[in-house]
């Protein structure tokens, strides 16, 4: 196995699958497929999902409501995802985990670095709700967090592209693939692959970031086996 504990990032949006808005059953099912069959391979998970399919902070803020307000906001539809996430992994067989960053009790445990470890080490599938817990920040940044937090080997950031690319490449057809880039490319490109927040947090810990399209089924276990899927950020 090419990695023993991975942080898997997920896109709130992307759980929209072919709706507007909301969860598509038919992705998360698939999400959490993909998720079981490397867990069940021994790989330890923890994952950080975020909100942008029900609610940002920013977009509040644009239409006049307190960004604060709205990135807790924000926060809580992570944690609805993460919700979501644990029951359709517990459909699937796979011990769970839930823990939160805001106080949320009958539905999640505190998040402490000490008990995600446990958690993986006992063998569950460790879901981080509510981001980083405070406002001004984005999953992004919480992924990275916790990843250096759990000691991870690697974020693996699923999206719905193939990889980093000199350019958007959904608003720029022209635009090519890295295979591998160092976090210094990354800043001097400015490629917006992960908000700077996350990127620094990666650099200064070495931690790697794996991009890939988490929609294609068997991408996930690909990359465990050590296949060349997504592009490899490093140091
Ligand atoms: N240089 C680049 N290489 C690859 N993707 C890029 C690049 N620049 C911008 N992107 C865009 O980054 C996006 C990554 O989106 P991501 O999965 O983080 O969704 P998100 O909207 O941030 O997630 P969430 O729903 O969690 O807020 C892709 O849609 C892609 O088009
Ligand atoms: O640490 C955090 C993480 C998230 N937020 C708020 O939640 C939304 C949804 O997260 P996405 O990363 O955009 O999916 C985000 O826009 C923020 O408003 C936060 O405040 N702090």
């Amino acid at each position: 196995m090419k990695y023993k504990r991975i942080l898997l990032k997920l896109s709130g949006e992307a759980l929209m699958g072919k709706q507007q808005h909301g969860i598509d059953p038919e992705r998360l099912s698939m999400y959490a497929g993909e998720i079981s069959s490397v867990a069940s391979q021994g790989v330890q998970v923890g994952i950080v999902i975020g909100g942008g399919n029900i609610f940002r902070g920013l977009q509040g803020a644009a239409k006049g409501m307190d960004r604060v307000q709205g990135d807790y906001m924000g926060m809580l539809a992570t944690v609805i995802n993460s919700m979501a996430l644990q029951a359709e992994l517990e459909k699937h067989g796979m011990k769970t985990c839930l823990l939160s960053g805001i106080a949320i009790d009958p539905i999640a445990e505190a998040m402490s670095r000490r008990r995600a470890i446990e958690a993986l080490n006992g063998g569950n599938i460790v879901i981080i709700a509510s981001g980083t817990g405070n406002p001004f920040f984005t999953t992004d940044s919480a992924a990275a967090l916790r990843a250096v937090e759990i000691e991870a080997d690697v974020i693996m950031k699923g999206t719905r592209v193939d990889g980093v690319y000199t350019a958007d490449p959904e608003k720029n057809p022209d635009a090519e693939k890295f295979d591998t880039i160092s976090f210094t490319e990354v800043y001097e490109r400015g490629l917006n692959i992960m908000d700077l927040t996350a990127i620094t947090l990666c650099r200064e810990n070495r931690l790697p970031i794996l991009v890939f399209n988490m929609n294609i089924k068997g991408n996930l276990q690909k990359i465990i086996a050590g296949e060349p899927v997504g592009t490899l950020v490093k140091g």
